[in-house]
């Protein structure tokens, strides 16, 4: 079960890795004001049941051939229950920015020790700031409100009967003591939370449970189908790309981006810089960085400059233009930014634009924009003296040869892409089949699951030259944060 944002993915996979069918569904986000990003929770219980009844009415899987599954789920996203385990209010997911004052609140009371304790920035996408939220806004809810979970924590609970939430996704609700691999009894003390509401850790390959046959009967599935913990979409989709060993790092280009690294031990500190999560694979964990718009940069590109356009086309024209775009720059702060700077009023530029330019050159600068952006990341790992060899590039993105090149070029290491790319599904699944004693370890499951595809080399020529552009990319951020500031005071005053 591949639980996003915008929809459920199920997937159903044999002993050898192999899809044997697909389903999925989606369900609307609930934006009452801006900044605000909710959903009903029983949206993701009625559409993953409803994939899987299509998986087994229309595809044709029998219910007892189904031996267990697992989940990735969108991360942060606060589920509340009362004593009766039932949701009090819609679920406020990790988009949802309204927490700003809470996140400095967090700061305020607490500064680095914070930082010390979870590894991680009280940054508003996180649960912290918005448990904080409703115990200040909405003290009713807050004074029934007897549990915690996170959207994927949700739905296994209604198959299994059974509350529980697996390290990887609990790093991300920052009420955990990292080193310690406990809750943090210190934050629950310093934010008068009652340790109570925070649900039994458990690891993503343990059993969570079996069907209740409740969810029997309303899904088709037989109550002898074992469910296991599962994993943050981020970690299932490390999983699913096979980053299960401290020479990989994964590159990410979705909607957004994620530069993610493998981590052997929590000994690292990247004081709240980069994000810091358990892994799905038990007392591992790995660290990343979110670039917002990274393929949304793309996207919007195509959109306000191509419409009528075939995607494809678009991007490959880039190949028209030169290593570094003729000397454009450009910087995908489009939404705002996470990494490395958490900077919500920053805005996107192109810098350089020279009457030569063409269409395709600004193309080009986006895509060399994205990755510079990435590259950012990696400084931090270099600075830190992470050792890496390998890039595994997952996402939309991937799909494009000459943007993996120029990934190669920019990084400055080889980068693979995958064969059948399934993203964080693959992942789940490979918890499943690994919690099922099918295999060892993730890591021998992922001899079998994971298949790298081509491989892309460095070429020195250019390396070079990105090497001089990423210098002067580096000092736009700097130079245009006062600008976007006041521009974005003027459209608060000025526009709808
Ligand atoms: N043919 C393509 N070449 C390069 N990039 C692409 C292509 N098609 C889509 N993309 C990029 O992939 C992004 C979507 O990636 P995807 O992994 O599906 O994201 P998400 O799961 O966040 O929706 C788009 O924003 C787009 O920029
Ligand atoms: O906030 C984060 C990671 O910190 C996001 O990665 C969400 O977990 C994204 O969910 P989807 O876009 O995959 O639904």
């Amino acid at each position: 079960m591949d639980l996003g944002t915008s929809a459920v993915k199920v997937s159903a996979l044999d002993h050898s890795g192999q899809i044997v069918a697909q389903e999925s569904f989606g369900y609307d986000l609930i934006q009452q004001q801006p900044g605000y990003n909710e959903q009903n929770p029983e949206d993701w219980v009625s559409g993953t049941t409803v994939a899987i009844v299509r998986l087994i009415l229309t595809d044709h899987l029998a219910a007892e051939d189904i031996e267990g599954l697992s989940f990735s789920g969108q991360m942060h996203g606060l589920v509340l229950l009362d004593e009766n385990k039932k949701v009090l209010r819609p679920a406020i997911l990790w988009n949802d920015t309204r927490t700003t004052a809470q996140r400095e609140e967090i700061m305020d009371k607490m500064g680095d020790e914070f930082i010390d304790i979870t590894r991680n920035q009280p940054l508003e996408g996180f649960t912290l700031a918005k448990l904080l939220w409703v115990k200040e806004n909405e003290p009713d809810i807050w004074k029934k409100a007897k549990y915690f979970v996170l959207p994927k924590d949700y739905v296994r609970y209604r198959m299994t009967g059974n509350l529980a939430m697996d390290y990887s996704d609990a790093t991300g609700t920052v009420l955990l003591d990292v080193a310690k691999g406990q809750w943090s009894q210190r934050i629950c003390d310093v934010f008068d939370i009652p340790m109570s509401m925070c649900p039994p850790l458990i690891k993503s390959i343990d059993l969570a449970g079996t069907v209740t046959p409740a969810y029997a009967e309303f899904s088709g599935l037989t109550t002898d189908t074992k469910v296991f913990g599962g994993a943050a979409d981020n970690a299932a989709g490390a999983v699913g790309a096979g980053i299960l060993h401290p020479n990989m790092v994964m590159s990410s280009i979705g909607t957004s981006g994620v530069v993610l690294k493998y981590e052997d031990n929590a000994d690292v500190n990247y004081h709240g810089v980069l994000q810091f999560e358990d892994h799905a694979i038990p007392d591992k964990f790995y660290s990343m960085g979110v670039t917002l718009a990274a393929g949304y940069s793309l996207s919007w590109f195509k959109k306000t400059f191509a419409p009528a356009e075939d995607f494809n086309d678009v991007v490959a024209s880039a190949g028209k233009s030169t290593v570094g775009a003729n000397g454009l720059l450009y910087t995908p702060y489009i939404v705002g930014e996470r990494a490395p700077y958490a900077d919500a009023n920053i805005r996107g530029s192109f810098t350089g634009i020279d009457g030569i330019h063409q269409r395709y050159d600004f193309v080009r600068a986006v895509l060399e924009g994205i990755i510079f952006s990435f590259r950012d990341l990696f400084d931090i790992y270099e600075e830190n003296g992470g050792d890496f060899d390998t890039v595994v590039s997952i996402g939309g993105g991937a799909k494009s040869p000459l943007w993996l090149q120029i990934q190669a070029d920019i990084f400055n290491r080889k980068v693979v892409s995958l064969k059948n790319e399934q993203g964080p599904g693959m992942g789940a699944a490979m918890m499943a089949a690994t919690g099922l004693g099918w295999f060892d370890s993730l890591q021998d499951c992922a001899k079998t699951f994971v298949h790298f595809g081509k491989e892309y080399q460095p070429i020195p020529a250019n390396v070079a030259k990105y090497q001089q552009l990423h210098k002067i990319y580096k000092q736009v951020y700097g130079q245009t944060k006062q600008i976007s500031e006041e521009l974005l005071d003027y459209r608060r005053e000025n526009l709808n």
